[in-house]
């Protein structure tokens, strides 16, 4: 396992232009082949802390540091070119469902292709061979010639991640990835995520509303309770007090800010995210 961070996230803080406060001096750091689960209430911030460190959205204070690199240093081509490293996997699969699984797989190559070769869906042999490896990699090689829309949810996810894999990313996040799947195909998609994140030296930040799969798979949890981290430690770890901070209902105000002219809210606090 890699011993210097892969991600550094420091007093990250994320405002919306409606200027609601979804996060709040978040920081903490990731190493190679860590398996975490980021764990909290709807609303809690989980989402936005994945958008964030993926260049979806951009950040209102802190810093992101991706192997080394300041995500805010960064123009926006030198922001694409990095995003190109950084596989997400979604709820939603988010595959192409009329074409075949090897080529689903073989767009996480585009990163690697010239932009004439990217318009005619020209893979050489090597990126071919690469999309096949991924897809070994997750029991799914045989359905290579498949058309995805003929798959199963959990097939698709595996197709998600195959290709995900195929960016050869230095980190990997999924946004809720099994809340779609039934428990059993949830074990087997969390047990390829976390075997991917340690044979592959990948991190991976996997959101998550289940609580036990979180703690039966995570190597470190992270909690997140209205935009702030309560916890960050080994599912061991977590105590009943611990969760009831995480899970709370009865949280406390989350604070709207007045920096920006467009905000529709008014300037005082007291309005919960959920
Ligand atoms: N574009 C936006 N503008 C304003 N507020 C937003 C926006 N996107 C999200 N929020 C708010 O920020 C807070 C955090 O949202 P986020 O989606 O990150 O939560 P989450 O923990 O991922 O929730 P869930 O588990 O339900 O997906 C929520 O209160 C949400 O309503």
């Amino acid at each position: 396992m890699r011993t210097s961070a892969l991600l550094e996230v420091k007093g990250l803080s994320k405002v919306y232009p409606n200027g609601y406060e979804a996060l709040n001096d978040i920081s903490f750091s990731v190493r190679g082949g860590e398996f975490i689960c980021i764990i909290g209430r709807s609303g809690a911030g989980k989402s936005t802390l994945l958008r964030c460190i993926n260049g979806l959205i951009p950040i209102s204070g802190g810093s992101i540091r991706i192997d080394g690199t300041d995500i805010s240093a960064l123009n926006e081509n030198e922001k694409l070119l990095l995003r190109r490293r950084i596989g997400f996997i979604f709820q939603e699969f988010n595959l192409i469902e009329r074409v075949s699984v090897l080529h689903n797989v073989l767009t996480g190559r585009l990163g690697y292709i010239n932009d004439f070769c990217a318009a005619i869906g020209y893979f050489n042999r090597s990126h071919r061979e690469k999309a096949l490896w991924c897809l070994q990699r997750v029991n799914m090689v045989q359905r290579a010639r498949y058309r995805a829309d003929r798959l199963s949810g959990g097939e698709k996810q595996r197709v998600a991640i195959a290709r995900a894999l195929a960016q050869e990313p230095l980190i990997l996040l999924a946004d809720e990835p099994v809340a779609n799947l039934d428990i059993e195909l949830t074990w087997g998609i969390m047990e390829d995520l976390r075997a991917v994140a340690r044979e592959e030296n990948v991190p991976i930040l996997v959101n998550i509303h289940d609580l036990e799969t979180a703690k039966q798979c995570a190597d470190r949890i992270i909690g997140i309770a209205r935009g702030r981290i309560v916890y960050d430690g080994a599912p061991t770890g977590l105590t009943s007090g611990i969760l009831q901070e995480i899970y709370q209902s009865d949280s406390a105000p989350v604070r709207y800010t007045t920096t920006n002219s467009e905000s529709l809210l008014p300037a005082t606090s007291g309005v919960l995210g959920g």
